[in-house]
């Protein structure tokens, strides 16, 4: 029997977004998501950081000195921003608003202050999903494991992940990311049902009159 995705009924985007406290392992779900899901694409953020090693200009973020940043935060060229770490990110608007339009997913890889901000203006459009890690033992290995930090910027993301666990509530799904695995295909289901949402499917109404049409045996 044919399931609903493969009438391709038009809907608009969803706008994904996965939080977690630093290390929780959002990046590495993520990643998977990108490379198994063919619907879903980044939300490529604009930072005032500087780029760490490997990192690509225009894939894993726009870089930009803080005079761009704040020049575009100034003409509303921004759905979202925060200071994050002492740097400034955000999320430029115009191509998340054609994309959703044009049935786009975006995934977005950003912290609670941002989600709030995202949620207040796009309500209906935003999937808030926050992971959480097994312990905060666990988060420390996760982040020494992770080879990436000093041991002074493992201290101040620790030091963090307290006050970023205590915006959990302000999350529609959290998942423990125990099971890297397990983790994932919560993600998945989750990522599955918010795409069936009657208020997403724009294709509905031509849809259903076209089924109450048809007579049986007409096809
Ligand atoms: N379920 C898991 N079990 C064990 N290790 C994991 C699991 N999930 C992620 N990791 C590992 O933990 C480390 C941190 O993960 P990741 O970089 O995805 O975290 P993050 O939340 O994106 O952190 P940041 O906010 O600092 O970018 C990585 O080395 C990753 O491979
Ligand atoms: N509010 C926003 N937060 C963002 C955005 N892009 C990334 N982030 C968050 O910043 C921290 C640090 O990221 P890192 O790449 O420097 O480790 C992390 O919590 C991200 O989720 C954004 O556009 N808006």
């Amino acid at each position: 029997m044919a399931d609903q995705h493969s009438h391709n009924l038009a809907r608009r985007g969803l706008m994904f977004i996965l939080s977690s406290p630093s290390g929780a392992g959002k990046t590495t779900v993520a990643r998977r998501l990108l490379a198994e899901d063919g619907e879903i694409a980044m939300s490529v953020s604009v930072t005032t950081r500087p780029p760490r090693p490997g990192e690509v200009d225009g894939k894993d973020y726009h870089f930009v000195d803080r005079a761009e940043f704040a020049r575009m935060v100034e003409d509303g060229e921004m759905l979202e921003w925060a200071e994050v770490f002492g740097n400034n990110y955000g999320t430029p608007k115009a191509h998340i608003k054609a994309g959703l339009k044009a049935g786009q997913d975006f995934l977005f890889d950003i912290d609670w202050q941002g989600t709030q901000q995202l949620y207040q203006r796009m309500e209906t459009d935003v999937v808030r999903v926050f992971l959480l890690p097994p312990s905060i033992d666990e988060l420390e290995d996760r982040l020494r494991g992770r080879g990436t930090d000093s041991e002074q910027v493992i201290e101040g993301r620790m030091s963090r992940a307290r006050s970023e666990i205590s915006h959990w509530d302000g999350y529609d799904f959290v998942v423990v990311n125990d099971d890297i695995d397990e983790c994932f295909a919560k993600v998945r289901t989750i990522l599955d049902a918010e795409r069936m949402r009657r208020a997403r499917q724009t294709g509905l109404v031509d849809f259903t009159r076209g089924l109450m049409r048809q007579d049986p045996g007409s096809a």
